[in-house]
């Protein structure tokens, strides 16, 4: 079982006094290479909740993500990001970032792994009772303490991605962002995990921007933005989506949205030809 601790408040804004929305994104457009991934999107993301971002893959989820923490080139249109741009210096404590693929160092252990970033983020000999306690509490956070001194390499795929967790909780973000964080893991471990994603929005107030192709996650968010093939189809909670669509679940929302969209491209089609 997940264990939660009770880590410290976030520094700065208190949680819901700014209502200003932690992204706001207008005609937001990416190439890489020959393709343009984002096609002149819109949306917003809201303060100290869940936004699920879920489409197909290759749809330009992890584009989005890279664009918002200000590790995409080629970016354009306007992307602010806790009331800065993009990619500003001034962001960097204030995001945590998971990527698809752990960044661990396998040949250092769990709890030195955490020493090492902790010692990055709050450096000085001054701070190393608040490192400790840091690093013990995000080990916590992600139900590893009983790994804590495990080489990182030695672990299995989801435990190396709890790791990687471990380190963007570190810092106590304002907003986390989370690139398919539950691929891979069992039932339960998933479950805890997304218990973990809620306390950490209600008791800290930060924002989370968790990203999945499962659609049953959908369900578990406050907030859906649901893409498909670089463009946002709807941005909304669960609950409005299931109604406007008369759906019984959120992938059936997602379905009559895509043929719509489908159908809608055909008539465009139609009327230009
Ligand atoms: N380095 C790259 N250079 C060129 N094109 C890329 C690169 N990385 C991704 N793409 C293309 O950009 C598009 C969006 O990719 P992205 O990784 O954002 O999708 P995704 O929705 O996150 O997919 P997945 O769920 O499989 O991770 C894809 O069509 C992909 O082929």
């Amino acid at each position: 079982m997940m264990n939660i601790s009770s880590g410290p408040p976030l520094m700065g804004t208190p949680p819901n006094m700014d209502k200003s929305p932690a992204v706001r994104a207008e005609g937001l457009t990416v190439a890489r290479g020959p393709r343009t991934v984002l096609r002149g999107i819109d949306f917003t993301v809201p303060r100290g909740q869940i936004t699920g971002l879920l489409g197909p893959s290759g749809c330009g989820k992890s584009t989005l993500m890279r664009s918002i923490v200000g590790t995409q080139a080629k970016v354009t249109g306007t992307l602010d990001v806790l009331g800065h741009p993009a990619g500003h210096p001034e962001l960097r404590t204030r995001i945590g970032y998971v990527t698809q693929a752990p960044s661990v160092y396998d040949d250092l252990t769990v709890r030195q792994n955490l020493d090492y970033f902790a010692a990055i983020l709050t450096p000085g000999h001054g701070a190393a009772d608040q490192r400790h306690e840091n690093v013990a509490r995000a080990i916590q956070d992600v139900d590893l303490t009983s790994h804590a001194d495990a080489l990182a390499g030695n672990l299995s795929g989801g435990q190396r991605n709890r790791v990687s967790l471990a380190v963007a909780l570190l810092g106590t973000p304002e907003l986390l962002v989370l690139d398919e964080p539950t691929v891979g893991l069992d039932p339960v471990l998933r479950r805890d995990l997304w218990n973990l994603f809620h306390d950490i929005a209600a008791r800290r107030g930060a924002t989370l921007l968790i990203s999945s192709h499962v659609m049953d996650e959908a369900e578990r968010c406050h907030r859906l933005l649901l893409m498909r093939e670089g463009q946002i189809l709807a941005d909304d909670t669960p609950d409005a989506l299931r109604t406007s669509t008369d759906s019984e679940t959120v992938e059936a929302a997602f379905l009559h949205l895509v043929d719509e969209a489908v159908a809608a491209a055909a008539r465009e089609k139609e009327t230009t030809r």
